[in-house]
C-alpha cells in the first residue's frame, strides 16, 4: 500500500488491549539501498515492530546546502525498492510537507494522528543517530518516541552512545547490531555517473528506475589539485 499524505493506517491502534509498534525509517534515500532496506527488516525483527513506514525528507534538514535530487524521484524509489515486503510502507508525509524537513513535526504529527496504544520507533544508522542531540527539538523528541540504532560499518555505535549519554536529554535509545553492509547513496551516485555497476547495491527495480530517468549521471567533476574528483 503507498501513502499519500498521513499515513492510514486503519489496523494501528484498533484493538485498545494491543500494543502496536509503528517503525519510521527515516532517510534521504538518495537513492534507497539494501543498506537501508536490512536496517530496517533487523529493526522490525528486534523491536517486533508491526509496520515500518519508510519516509524519504522533501527537504533534509543536515543537506540543505546539498544538490539533492528531486523528492518525486527519491519517494518513486522508495515505492519500488518496498513493494515486496507486506511490513514495509512508503509514505509522502514528509515529501508532502512544506519547508525543511524535521523529525520532530513527524512525530508530533503521528502522535497526533494514533492513539496511545501506538507506540513509535524512528530508525537510524550509527551516523545519523550520533548527531540525534543536534537534532531540532531534541528534547521533545526523546518523549515521543523510541530510538533504534543500527550498527554501520565506518561508523563507532560507542561515539553515538556517549554523545547521547553526555547530553543529558533522557533519549530512549536501542541498540541494535546488524550484518554489516558497507553501502552508502553518495557511493552509488558516484559509481552511476562514472558508469560502473552498481548491481546487487540495489534492488534491480531501483536500478531500472535510476537508469530510465538519467539520474545521477550529471555529476560535477571537480578538480582538486589537478586530479579529477566526483
Ligand atoms: N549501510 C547502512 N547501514 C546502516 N544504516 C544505514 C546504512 N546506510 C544508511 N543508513 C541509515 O539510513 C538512514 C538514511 O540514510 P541516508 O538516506 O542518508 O543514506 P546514506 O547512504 O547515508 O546517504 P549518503 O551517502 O548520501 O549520505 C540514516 O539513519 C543512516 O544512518
Ligand atoms: O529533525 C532534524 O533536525 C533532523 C536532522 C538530521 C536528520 N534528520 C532525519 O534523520 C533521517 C536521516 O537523515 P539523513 O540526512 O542521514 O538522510 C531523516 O529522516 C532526516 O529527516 C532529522
Amino acid at each position: 500500500m503507498v501513502q499519500s499524505a498521513l499515513p492510514r493506517l486503519p489496523e494501528m491502534g484498533a484493538d485498545p488491549e494491543r500494543e502496536y509498534r509503528l517503525g519510521i525509517m527515516g532517510g534521504t534515500f538518495d537513492p534507497i539501498h539494501y543498506g537501508h532496506l536490512v536496517t530496517a527488516e533487523q529493526a522490525r525483527e528486534a523491536l517486533a515492530l508491526d509496520l515500518v513506514l519508510f519516509m524519504p525528507a522533501g527537504k533534509p534538514a543536515f543537506k540543505q546546502d546539498l544538490d539533492v535530487t528531486d523528492a518525486e524521484d527519491r519517494y518513486a524509489m522508495t515505492v519500488l525498492a518496498t513493494a515486496a515486503n507486506t511490513a514495509f510502507d512508503a509514505s509522502r508525509f514528509e515529501i508532502d510537507r512544506e519547508g525543511v524537513t524535521y523529525t520532530i513535526d513527524t512525530l508530533r504529527a503521528l502522535r497526533e494522528h494514533y492513539p496511545a496504544n501506538v507506540k513509535l520507533f524512528f530508525i537510524t544508522g550509527a551516523d545519523a543517530v550520533a548527531d540525534l542531540v543536534t537534532w531540532h527539538d531534541a528534547s521533545e523528541m526523546a518523549e515521543l518516541a523510541t530510538f533504534i540504532a543500527a550498527t554501520r560499518p565506518g561508523y563507532d555505535i560507542d561515539t553515538a552512545r556517549s554523545r547521547i549519554s553526555a547530553s543529558g536529554v533522557p533519549f530512549d535509545v536501542r541498540y541494535i547490531e546488524i550484518p554489516a553492509l558497507a553501502i552508502s547513496s553518495s557511493n552509488i551516485r558516484e559509481r552511476v555517473s562514472r558508469g560502473k555497476s552498481v548491481r546487487y547495491l540495489t534492488s534491480e527495480s531501483v536500478i531500472g528506475y535510476i537508469r530510465k530517468n538519467g539520474l545521477y549521471n550529471r555529476h560535477v567533476v571537480e578538480r582538486v589539485d589537478g586530479v579529477a574528483k566526483m
